[in-house]
């Protein structure tokens, strides 16, 4: 009996907590990577680049860590007001995590968004970087091999490691060369947490993602999700009325969203609704109403009320 608790206080002193967060131009995997860590979905991901646009925390809790990481958008060039929020939002957050990991993908070139990315890090001198190289089962041993090579060259890292968050190789390492980087500190969250994002803006989350799934290219920065509000249904423990605002730009992407006879929208409610009672874990009845908000990507007053504060 006392050799136990000598064995849970002794451990209890090395315990590390903290924080880190994945950069890289979009599409290289963040999300996927993050979820797989986690092991649950809580980042939505998406083949569109530039889905995320919230800081997510996803949390791995292990016997001797607590990983708490933060998702951010894809860094690139700052091209609408939208942009330049989304930029400086990543930018803060490398200041404030104890480990970066820099994602890049092995089976594409690296190209100047990289460079852009490395450059940006290397200003962040107080953050140790880790470099991940991305999607492995998606390139030969040789292409692996070039690129962890590559990645060497465009900065000066803590380490470099080749991952797939597809079929799980290498996470393990990962996450043992992030946790190697935290501080030694008591867990920041209770166990059995995965996120601490709001549950409407998961919601939100949810049926943005659902409303993507197949839509053309340009959509997925047109499209806003605002939850208005989530009651249970009076009278009934075991369904939640969920009343949701879809946003898009303009009218021509309002009826791609709806469809044909408002079959496309229908669809997208049925999916959001399915994830959202996972999520949940009780009946969900979803009101899912789309409206056209004029440019509100370029407009502060409606990036405001969308949730995107300065
Ligand atoms: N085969 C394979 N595909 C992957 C892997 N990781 C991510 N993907 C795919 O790559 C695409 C982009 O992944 P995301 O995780 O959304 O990328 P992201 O970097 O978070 O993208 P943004 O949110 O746009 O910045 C999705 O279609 C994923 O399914 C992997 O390890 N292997």
């Amino acid at each position: 009996m006392i050799g136990d608790n000598e064995g849970v206080s002794s451990s209890a002193a090395e315990f590390r907590a903290g924080f880190a967060c994945f950069v890289g131009r979009p599409n290289v995997g963040k999300s996927t990577l993050m979820n797989a860590l986690v092991g649950a979905k809580v980042a939505i991901t998406s083949s569109k680049p530039q889905t995320t646009r919230r800081a997510i925390r996803g949390i791995v809790t292990r016997p001797d860590a607590q990983l708490v990481i933060v998702d951010t958008p894809g860094l690139h060039r700052p091209r609408t007001l939208l942009g330049e929020r989304l930029d400086s939002l990543v930018l803060s957050t490398l200041t404030e995590v104890d480990v970066i990991g820099f994602c890049v993908p092995a089976n594409e070139p690296i190209g100047k968004g990289d460079r852009f990315i490395a450059e940006k890090l290397a200003a962040v001198k107080k953050t140790p970087v880790v470099a991940v190289v991305t999607k492995c089962d998606l390139a030969s041993r040789e292409q692996i091999a070039g690129q962890l090579l590559a990645v060497s060259r465009l900065a000066d890292f803590a380490e470099i490691v080749p991952v797939s968050a597809e079929s799980g190789e290498q996470l393990g390492t990962l996450g043992d060369l992030l946790v190697d980087r935290l501080p030694e500190s008591p867990p920041l969250y209770a166990g059995g947490e995965l996120t601490d994002e709001p549950e409407h803006v998961l919601v939100a989350e949810l049926i943005r993602e659902a409303a993507l799934e197949g839509v053309r290219d340009e959509l997925p920065h047109s499209i806003a999700v605002l939850v208005e509000e989530m009651v249970p249904r009076q009278g009934r423990d075991d369904l939640l009325d969920v009343y949701a605002q879809m946003y898009v730009e303009r009218p021509s992407q309002k009826a791609i969203v709806i469809g044909p006879k408002g079959a496309r929208l229908k669809e997208v409610g049925t999916r959001a609704r399915k994830h959202i009672e996972a999520l949940l874990g009780t009946h969900v009845y979803l009101d899912l109403r789309i409206k056209v908000a004029k440019d509100w990507q370029r407009d502060p007053k409606q990036l405001r009320r969308l949730g995107f504060y300065d």
